[in-house]
């Protein structure tokens, strides 16, 4: 049997088995059992398949870097082409698009690499069509943007994020706050400082015990965590990862059809080419990147708002400011002083190599 079909199978089981108190051991295995057939295809013992592959893993260029994904003909290559300048090719026919086209946007002095990729269609992690390939560039990028032609069932969407998730992509997550700690003897024992809602001990115990822990602390923090939580956890090579699903071709609907589309989070409403709502997707994708922009102020001179650093939230201290210009600059720096956001004070505060910046501060750096 192939891996795919193995994982039919336990899926099938998975799907014909009710969760309840008797179940839950259960239940517990087979999850556990799922990841570790998925992992096989993440990671091919055999080799090849897994990465991007020759012509789809692009040069990386600008700050970050957003991956188109959809069915096919959802209209990823009309979007990417207009917001980037870039040709490519565009047809009413699927599969137009056959490998990764970069393109770039300039967006708040920051640029954003754009990535259209081929569409992929249901079992695309499995192995079908370039859908592997896709979704192995699509696990390297900042960002990913869902697009769905608002035309199709809407039940594309969550097929769409079964694919990525299949391939170990959690969308607009963070990571499970639960930790498992392998010990050498005492068996299994549980904490939780929440109540546990949708998990129990047996279900614990059942996925710990398909990896082979029998001994081990477990201790859950997050409120409301599942077994699927717990095997993230364990497995450890998830790619957290935020999304934006763009609902493209509103062009051809009805402003009341318009209005339930709202509805859907993360969402985005736009119309590709009547260059429709395009903008507040520009600024969604802005936000959601989280990026820090921090202006240069040379001694004696007025801040260069021209150019700004542009940092990534979580790595944004003066170190990594000075970093980001020259390896040297932190080496060579005294002091550093600060105005904006992260400041004490308006007339600017002296500050060192660990200050977190904001964004649209503007950062002075004085040499020993
Ligand atoms: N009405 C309407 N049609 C659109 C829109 N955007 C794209 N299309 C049409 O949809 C068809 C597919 O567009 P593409 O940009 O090639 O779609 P794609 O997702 O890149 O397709 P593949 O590369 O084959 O996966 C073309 O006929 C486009 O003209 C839109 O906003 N409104
Ligand atoms: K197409
Ligand atoms: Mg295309």
């Amino acid at each position: 049997m192939t891996t795919v079909q193995k994982i039919k199978e336990v899926e099938d089981e998975m799907n014909r088995t009710q969760k309840n108190k008797a179940t839950s051991y259960h239940l517990g295995q087979l999850k556990a059992k799922l990841a570790k057939l998925r992992r096989e295809l993440i990671n091919p013992s055999g080799g090849g398949g897994g990465g991007g592959g020759p012509g789809f893993d692009v040069a990386r260029t600008g700050i970050a870097s957003v991956g188109f994904v959809g069915f096919p003909s959802v209209g990823k290559s009309t979007l990417m082409s207009k917001l980037t300048g870039t040709h490519s090719e565009v047809s009413e026919i699927e599969f137009t698009t056959l490998t990764t086209v970069p393109g770039t946007v300039k967006v708040h002095g920051a640029p954003i690499q754009i990535l259209d990729l081929p569409g992929i269609i249901e079992g695309a992690n499995d192995g079908r069509g370039r859908g592997r390939q896709v979704i192995a560039v699509a696990r390297t990028c900042h960002l990913i943007f869902i697009i769905l032609d608002v035309l199709k069932p809407l039940g594309d969407k969550k097929i769409i994020e079964q694919e990525l998730e299949g391939f170990g992509i959690r969308l607009n997550k963070t990571p499970p706050n639960i930790t498992v700690r392998k010990k050498d003897k005492g068996g299994v024992s549980i904490t939780n400082t929440v109540p546990l809602t949708n998990i129990d001990h047996d279900e614990i115990k059942a996925v710990l015990s398909e990896y082979k822990m029998s001994n081990a602390d477990v201790a859950i923090r997050q409120a409301g965590a599942t077994a699927d939580d717990l095997v993230d956890i364990i497995e450890g090579n998830r790619i957290y990862i935020p999304a934006l699903y763009v609902l493209n071709k509103i062009d051809a609907i009805s402003i009341e059809e318009l209005d339930l589309l709202y509805k859907i989070p993360y969402s985005v409403p736009v119309s590709s080419k009547d260059w429709l709502n395009v903008d507040e997707l520009i600024e969604k994708m802005w936000e959601t990147l989280n990026l820090v922009r921090v202006y240069t102020k040379p001694r004696g001179l007025a801040p260069d708002y021209s150019q700004p650093v542009i940092l990534h939230r979580g790595k944004c201290t003066v170190e990594d400011f000075c970093s980001s210009i020259h390896k040297e600059i932190a080496k060579q720096m005294k002091y550093a002083i600060v105005w904006g956001a992260s400041a004490k004070h308006a007339r600017g505060q002296k500050v060192g190599l660990d200050h977190v910046l904001e964004d649209e501060d503007v950062v002075h750096i004085s040499k020993k």
